[in-house]
């Protein structure tokens, strides 16, 4: 549904995307991770239409975003530090929104305010910067995107409205089949929310991962075996990873469960157990081979 192709853009000389592609589906919740400087917000400027790149294509349900006005009433971005007009209120932002975003609804902004919880008639630039960014939420959601493009949104939200706004999203996802980009230099800020993953680095996007398809193809077992059991079983189950602990194995195996487990269980194991992995451990024994800035990027 989103479609970035072979997008460069220069900035003065620098080259900040380069040749880069990606693809989001249509009601995805998509986590756009990369370290400081890797070209996620210029990524995400272009998305929404407010940076032109150089060459390639931008789509949105097949049609360029750039200047395209039906395309972009549809489109919400959310910068890292939100900005609103100077002396307005929550109220004074809504009446500007609801004048150029024509799927804004009155009735979802009464809705919201009963989880937002702030002052309507308070002028926004006198919030706190959790608030100002409570204010962006509620002002971007009532304005019923269909897709909505989000910088570093939970910068400064205290962990009760940082999770009020996940679930939010999530339910958006659900109810309207909205679609999600967040980008974020933290996998596990945004593990329990997305189900595909990018990661871009020096403005290329280098890996792009569907979680379910990873979490199912990737396990991690204990197991245990009688002294008399040979080596032969490392051989057949061909483990990623191993760890012992006296007569303990922790391994990281690559496969399909049912199958790793019935050929483990041939070799007559004391012990058999599956143990849940985190998406970072994932990451982290999918990609072996990573170089150090992707490192930094799941262990930060
Ligand atoms: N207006 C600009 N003028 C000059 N350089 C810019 C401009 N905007 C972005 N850049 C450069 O482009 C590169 C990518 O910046 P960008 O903000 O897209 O990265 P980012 O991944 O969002 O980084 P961060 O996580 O630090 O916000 C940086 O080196 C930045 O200095």
């Amino acid at each position: 549904m989103i479609k970035l192709e072979h997008v460069n853009k220069k900035i003065e000389k620098d080259q900040i995307l380069d040749d880069l592609s990606l693809n989001v589906n249509k009601g995805s919740i998509y986590g756009l991770l990369g370290s400081n400087g890797a070209g996620k917000t210029t990524m995400l400027k272009t998305l929404a239409g407010i940076l032109k790149q150089d060459s390639g294509t931008v789509t949105i349900a097949g049609e360029n975003v750039y200047e395209n006005n039906a395309i972009k009433q549809s489109v919400f971005f959310m910068p890292d530090y939100p900005t609103f007009f100077p002396q307005y209120t929550t109220k004074q932002m809504a009446k500007f929104f609801q004048s150029i975003y024509p799927n804004w609804s009155e009735e979802r902004f009464l809705k919201l305010g009963e989880v937002f919880e702030l002052d309507v008639n308070k002028k926004i630039h006198t919030y706190s910067k959790g608030l100002q960014r409570q204010a962006a939420f509620w002002l971007a959601l009532s304005t019923n995107p269909s897709v909505f493009i989000l910088d570093e949104p939970f910068d400064g939200l205290d962990p009760v409205i940082r999770t009020k706004v996940k679930n939010l999203l999530v339910q958006e996802v659900a109810e309207r089949d909205m679609t999600v980009i967040i980008s974020s230099h933290n996998l596990r800020e945004v593990e329990d929310l997305c189900d595909h993953i990018g990661i871009i680095h020096k403005g290329t996007c280098m890996i792009e991962k569907d979680i379910d398809d990873l979490k199912s193809d990737i396990h991690k077992i204990q197991v245990a075996f009688p002294k008399e059991t040979k080596e032969d079983w490392k051989e057949s189950v061909k483990p990623l990873y191993m760890e012992q602990r006296g007569s303990v194995y922790m391994l990281i195996v690559r496969g399909e469960k049912q199958k790793i487990l019935t050929n483990i269980e041939t070799f007559k194991p004391v012990l058999l157990d599956m143990l849940p992995l985190t998406l970072e451990e994932i990451f982290i024994y999918e990609m072996g081979d990573m170089n150090y800035a992707i490192q930094n990027i799941l262990l930060s």
